[in-house]
């Protein structure tokens, strides 16, 4: 199971979502992970075949899916980042009514699975108008999840999740990645921290690093540093470094910073997090 983007690119018009993306990607799960407008979402409807990149070519276990586009829809699974529903479906009823578009049978016993994984089984048949964002999502979860894909792609998939149900949610993304390519686009960090076998980091349409979570760790090793600075000079240290964190103490503020070298005789090394080397990365 391989999916491949050789060269892809994707212009709107004069601008440049995307430039030159080379990625090959394996099972597991693949943290896109990117600040707003980096490109992620023009990503994922290229690998789902929404959209058709400008330049390059995405291979599904070496077919070109241009040329062959039922290659990779029948085995891709997509939540976008805007998921409509019907809001007098029940869950159950939008569950069997997309299997039945997408022409995947004997769904019966499939939905109930799904609705369970994504704990919504008590809520099953309920209308989908009455339930809260974080419950629309998890429906979202499950349809993707209809035809069993062997590649899930979703699109900034806590938003509107709560702490709990995000901790639930990326275990469940775990489990799924044992056999399959999982793709999760965020630009929060914890989403993928944990989980994430491989991180794809990108920035202005590019792609700056894909590497394990422990190479981009390792990478900022001995560049995080900690100290506390009085409220007047907060401003400047602001303006020369890359602050990763501050909190306020009674003795002024606590900064974190990415730096290669000490910032000040003060600071001391800190243990860098995944947040510390996404920041260095976007920072330079
Ligand atoms: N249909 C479109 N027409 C014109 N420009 C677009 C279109 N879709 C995206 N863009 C531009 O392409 C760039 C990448 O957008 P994209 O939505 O892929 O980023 P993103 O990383 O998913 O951002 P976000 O985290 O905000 O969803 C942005 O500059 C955006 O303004």
């Amino acid at each position: 199971m391989q999916l491949e983007l050789d060269g892809i690119g994707k212009r709107y018009g004069d601008e440049h979502a995307l430039r030159d993306v080379d990625l090959v990607l394996e099972p597991g799960v693949v943290g896109l992970l990117g600040p707003n407008g980096a490109g992620k979402s023009t990503l994922m409807r290229i690998v789902t075949t929404v959209l058709q990149p400008t330049d390059g070519r995405v291979r599904w276990n070496g077919t070109d899916v241009r040329e062959e586009p039922r290659a990779i829809r029948d085995s891709v699974g997509y939540l976008p980042q805007s998921f409509g529903v019907y809001p007098s479906l029940t869950a159950r009823e939008f569950l069997r009514y997309l299997a039945a578009i997408r022409g995947v049978s004997n769904v019966g016993e499939r939905i109930d699975d799904l609705l369970a994984l994504v704990n919504l089984e008590a809520a099953a048949d309920r209308r989908l108008g009455g339930f809260s964002g974080g419950m629309r999502q998890r429906v979202g979860i499950a349809q993707a999840l209809l035809a069993d894909p062997e590649l899930l792609v979703v699109d900034e998939p806590t938003v509107g999740l709560d702490p709990t149900e995000r901790v639930r949610f990326r275990n469940v993304l775990a489990e799924l990645a044992e056999d399959r390519i999982v793709v999760l686009s965020t630009h929060i960090v914890s989403d993928v921290e944990v989980t994430a076998s491989d991180i794809v980091l990108l920035h202005d349409g590019r792609v700056l690093a894909h590497e394990s979570p422990a190479a981009l760790l390792d990478e900022v090793e001995g560049s995080v540093w900690e100290w506390t600075v009085g409220d007047d000079d907060l401003a400047e240290v602001k303006r020369e470094y890359t602050i990763s964190g501050t909190a306020r103490r009674s003795d002024g503020v606590a900064v974190r910073v990415v730096s290669a070298s000490r910032p000040t005789p003060a600071a001391e090394p800190a243990e860098p997090t995944l947040e510390d080397a996404y920041l260095d990365a976007i920072g330079r």
